[in-house]
Parts: C-alpha cells; sequence; structure tokens
C-alpha cells in the first residue's frame, strides 16, 4: 500500500512522510543495522523496490554495517549507497547490510558480466581510449551499458581510425537488438550474429578488446613462443621486419634486432617513447621480447609497406589530389599529436609512414624519437642525417625541435604530390645546403594544390619560429581538403 501510493501519487510526500515516517532516510545519513534490518526487509519483500543481485565474489564484513556474503549468492538489493548496496540474502538468513557495489551485479547481467568482450561501468570516451590502446587492433569491440538509458547497451567496435557505437536496445518481452528486424534472447547470440554477419553493420566484429589492466608494463614482454614470423616485410639499419602471426591468431609486424647492434639504452627509450604514444595515426606498439636473441619489437602490421614505396606502386600512381589530401592530413594528425607530447621524430619521411588498408596512414620509426625535455634536443653529431629531409639548423647544427619536424613535413608533402619522386633529384647534399642557404626551394609538384604549395613554403621558412605548428598545419591541410570535398560533389 505505501509503496504503491508512494510512486503513483508522489504529489502527496508530505501526507505518505506522516503516515509511513520511517521508510524515508535523509539523504547522507545511514541508517544503523537495525534500522537497516527493519526497514530493508520491509523494502526487499517487495519486488517493486528491490532488484536480485548475484555476489560475484566473496565478501567478509568489517563491522556491523556490513553484510558477509559467498560468492553465487543471490541478494535484494534495496539501495545503492555511495560506493555500498544496501542488500538482504533472498533466502537462508534474513540478515540486511552493506555490500562494496563491485562484489555483485544484476542477475539479469550475470549471464554476460564475465564475458571477456563486456565491460561495465565504462563511458564511450574509456571505450574508445581502451580499443585505440596497444593490443587492440581494427575488429576489436566490447559492449558496455548505455551511459544514457539504463537496460541499454552499446556495442563499440573499432574500424580503421574510428570506433562505432551501436545502441542495443531491448524489446518488451526482453530481447537485445540493434536492427529492429533482429532481436536476440541474449548479447552472446547477438554477437554471434553480427561476427558472422557484420555487413549488416559494415563493421567487422573481431577481436574481444583487450583490457587495460593488461596493458600494464609488464605485459609488453611477452613470450618469443607466442610469435611467428612468416614473410619478410624489409630491412632498416638495426635489423629484419617480419610479417607475423601472435599466437597464431592476430597479425602483426615483427622488428628483430640483434641485441650487439643496439645500444641498450637506445632501445629501453625506444620502447618507452612506443609504449607511452597512442594515436591512431601512430603505428601501434603490441609487445617485445627483449629476453634472449634477436630482440622483437611487435607492432600492428601495416598491409600495403611503406608511403614511399606504395604511392610509387601501380596502385599508388592513380590516387587523385583527393586521396593524396587525405594522406597528408592523417599524417599531420599523427605529428600534431607528438608536438602536444613534445616528442620530436628527427627522420619523418615517406619510407618511415606505414600504409594500411582504406588508405590508412601511420607513422612509424620512433628509434629517433625522443622525449623532449628541453625546447630543444642535441643529439650525438654522429648519427647519420637524411639530409634532404632535415631542416638546415638540424643538418648544420643538430639543433633538432618540433619545428625541423615541420620542415621534414614540407619534404613529405613534396614527396606525396610527386608520387614518391626524391626530393633535389641529382644534387647532393652539400649542394641541397647551399642551395637553400641561397634561397632555393623544391618547386611544386603538378598534383599539388597551389594553397598546400603555399602550406610547403611555409613548412621551409629560413626562421624556425616562421613556420607553422602541426596543430596549425593539420587545421589548413583538413579544412582544404573538407573544401576540395565539396568541390567534387
Ligand atoms: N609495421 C609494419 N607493417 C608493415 N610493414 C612494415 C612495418 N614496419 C616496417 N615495415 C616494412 O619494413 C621495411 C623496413 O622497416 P624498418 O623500420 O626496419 O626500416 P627503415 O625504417 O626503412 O630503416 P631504418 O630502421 O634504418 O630507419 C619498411 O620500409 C616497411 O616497408
Amino acid at each position: 500500500m505505501e509503496v504503491f501510493a508512494r510512486k503513483n501519487m508522489s504529489f502527496l510526500d508530505c501526507l505518505w512522510d506522516r503516515m509511513w515516517p520511517h521508510l524515508e532516510q535523509p539523504s547522507g545519513m545511514s541508517a544503523s543495522p537495525d534500522q537497516n534490518q527493519n526497514l530493508s526487509l520491509k523494502e526487499a519483500s517487495d519486488p517493486s523496490t528491490s532488484t536480485t543481485f548475484i555476489a560475484l565474489y566473496d565478501f567478509r564484513a568489517r563491522s556491523n554495517e556490513e553484510l558477509t556474503v559467498r560468492q553465487g549468492e543471490s541478494l535484494h538489493v534495496i539501495r545503492k549507497q555511495g560506493d555500498y548496496v544496501l542488500a538482504v540474502k533472498t533466502c537462508g538468513s534474513s540478515e540486511v547490510g552493506l555490500v562494496p557495489t563491485n562484489y555483485v551485479v544484476e542477475s539479469s547481467k550475470e549471464f554476460f558480466f564475465n564475458e571477456p568482450w563486456y565491460f561495465d561501468g565504462i563511458s564511450r570516451t574509456e571505450a574508445e581510449k581502451l580499443l585505440f590502446s596497444s593490443l587492440n587492433q581494427p575488429g576489436s569491440y566490447l559492449i558496455r551499458p548505455s551511459e544514457t538509458y539504463t537496460d541499454q547497451y552499446s556495442l563499440s567496435v573499432r574500424i580503421q581510425n574510428r570506433v562505432i557505437h551501436f545502441c542495443i536496445k531491448k524489446t518488451d518481452n526482453g530481447k537485445f537488438y540493434i536492427q529492429k528486424n533482429r532481436s536476440f534472447s541474449s548479447l552472446q547470440d547477438l554477437l554471434t550474429f553480427y561476427k558472422m554477419n557484420w555487413k549488416h553493420i559494415k563493421s567487422p566484429v573481431l577481436y574481444p578488446c583487450v583490457r587495460q589492466e593488461l596493458l600494464s608494463t609488464d605485459a609488453w614482454e611477452q613470450p618469443r613462443s607466442d610469435f611467428q614470423p612468416r614473410r619478410k616485410l624489409g630491412e632498416g639499419y638495426f635489423g629484419e621486419v617480419w610479417e607475423g602471426m601472435w599466437k597464431g591468431t592476430y597479425p602483426v609486424a615483427i622488428k628483430t634486432m640483434k641485441q650487439a647492434d643496439v645500444n641498450k639504452t637506445d632501445l629501453q627509450k625506444e620502447i618507452q617513447a612506443l609504449k607511452s604514444l597512442q594515436h591512431p595515426n601512430l603505428i601501434q606498439l603490441f609487445a617485445v621480447c627483449t629476453i634472449g636473441e634477436p630482440i622483437y619489437i611487435v607492432t600492428e602490421l601495416m598491409q600495403k609497406g611503406n608511403l614511399l614505396s606504395y604511392i610509387n606502386s601501380l596502385e599508388g600512381r592513380v590516387l587523385s589530389p583527393l586521396h593524396l589530401m587525405y594522406i597528408t592530413c592523417q599524417v599531420a594528425e599523427g605529428m600534431a599529436y607528438l608536438a602536444e607530447k613534445h616528442v620530436v621524430h628527427r627522420d619523418l619521411a615517406a619510407r618511415n609512414i606505414l600504409v594500411g588498408d582504406n588508405l590508412s596512414c601511420k607513422i612509424a620509426d620512433f628509434g629517433l624519437a625522443r622525449l623532449l625535455k628541453e625546447e630543444f634536443y642535441s643529439p650525438s653529431s654522429n648519427t647519420k642525417i637524411p639530409v634532404k629531409w632535415t631542416a638546415p639548423e638540424a643538418a648544420n647544427y643538430q639543433r633538432y625541435s618540433l619545428k625541423s619536424d615541420v620542415w621534414s613535413y614540407g619534404i613529405v608533402l613534396f614527396e606525396i604530390f610527386t608520387y614518391g619522386e626524391q626530393p633535389y633529384s641529382g644534387m647532393t647534399n652539400r649542394e641541397v645546403l647551399e642551395q637553400l642557404s641561397h634561397g632555393y626551394r623544391l618547386p611544386r609538384p603538378r598534383a599539388c594544390p597551389v594553397d598546400v604549395y603555399q602550406i610547403m613554403l611555409s613548412c621551409w621558412r629560413d626562421e624556425e619560429d616562421m613556420r607553422p605548428s602541426f596543430q596549425n598545419l593539420r587545421d589548413k591541410l583538413n579544412s582544404i581538403n573538407t573544401n576540395l570535398n565539396h568541390m567534387q560533389k
């Protein structure tokens, strides 16, 4: 009667409070165990005010207010109280008390709560962060409760550089659906269907999202036997790069290095730099094997190899200026992120950008990347310098900065719009530096829009401070790209 009256005639709350004064607890004031017991038994016996939960773990009460529960025990939860729920056991004893919220789960969720793909209590933004983190790749997915509606869920799926969120609703008879004409009795059934028939949602649903806990420092070191190199992709200064499989399931790229070839400190720095940097336009580190020889650095595999070879290939040569713009924007996005993190790349060039499906581009080769402690970083001068990509102040005086990366970005633009031509072709390094000091600059490639060439020239200003920032470059190129796209329509 009381519950019915309060629920349906809430405008008479004052009257109900007088009639049943014990039911309302002033907010923030916790009930004594005895009080808990009185009101909870009363409320718990009414199914309209309590929900059935299951204990996920054993919990031993530490005070009279708390309730000892065993894993699997069924409880009625009367209300939430901060990080606790006030609960009464559904059978056996009539004890009432508080249990930490993370020790219980609503019984309707019990069947999927422990599934690897179910992430309770994470937001849309956190889901995106997780799906973009190391160990996850395109096709990774998770299901989480909706932030807006209770009793609804969201399926978040990573597709290349984006995460798409599908709303999972429930029909009146408790079935789950994404598309109204296809409903399923469980989330498991829904997933099984969309894994097999992903074309209905245009997003491959492939791998359960790897949890953040697994990404803790220790998890980066993985057993060598988990990786099977299959095909050699290329060779660099430090070693070879192989296409391979991780645990026979995930395709990965494996960079092999002999310990003797590598300065241990440099290697650790390279690994540290890779670990802390996560962005859709940066190559993602998955794991390392530094115990034994050769060292493996395992990253995501980019199917189309490096950008220089790609744009020079049959497939690359037919790319339109619009496609080329899309590439420049992605590289600018990745570099703007590196700039935000105060990381100077020092070797930005088309050969160090990797291409995946759907023309996705990622910046690679942080072998030379270093976290900027001060405004400028001055390395030992015996490094082999790619002069034609390097800003004069860096090539002449090893004065590397985010602004010397901006210069290199201008050269990358030249490489992109010439479909992979050598910059300053026919000139020696010495001639290049000399010509630059006299004001010479590379000419505008035929496929390059005039406003993009103006951007290139701004990257090659003598005065470092006069060069644009990567944030600025990203914004300008994105707006040119948007305009070009509109003109095409
Ligand atoms: N993650 C990857 N996915 C696909 N191909 C890759 C990947 N990493 C490297 N490659 C291929 O392997 C080649 C060699 O890569 P690596 O990074 O060892 O050398 P590099 O960058 O060309 O030279 P260096 O290391 O001397 O600067 C690249 O040019 C590219 O074609």
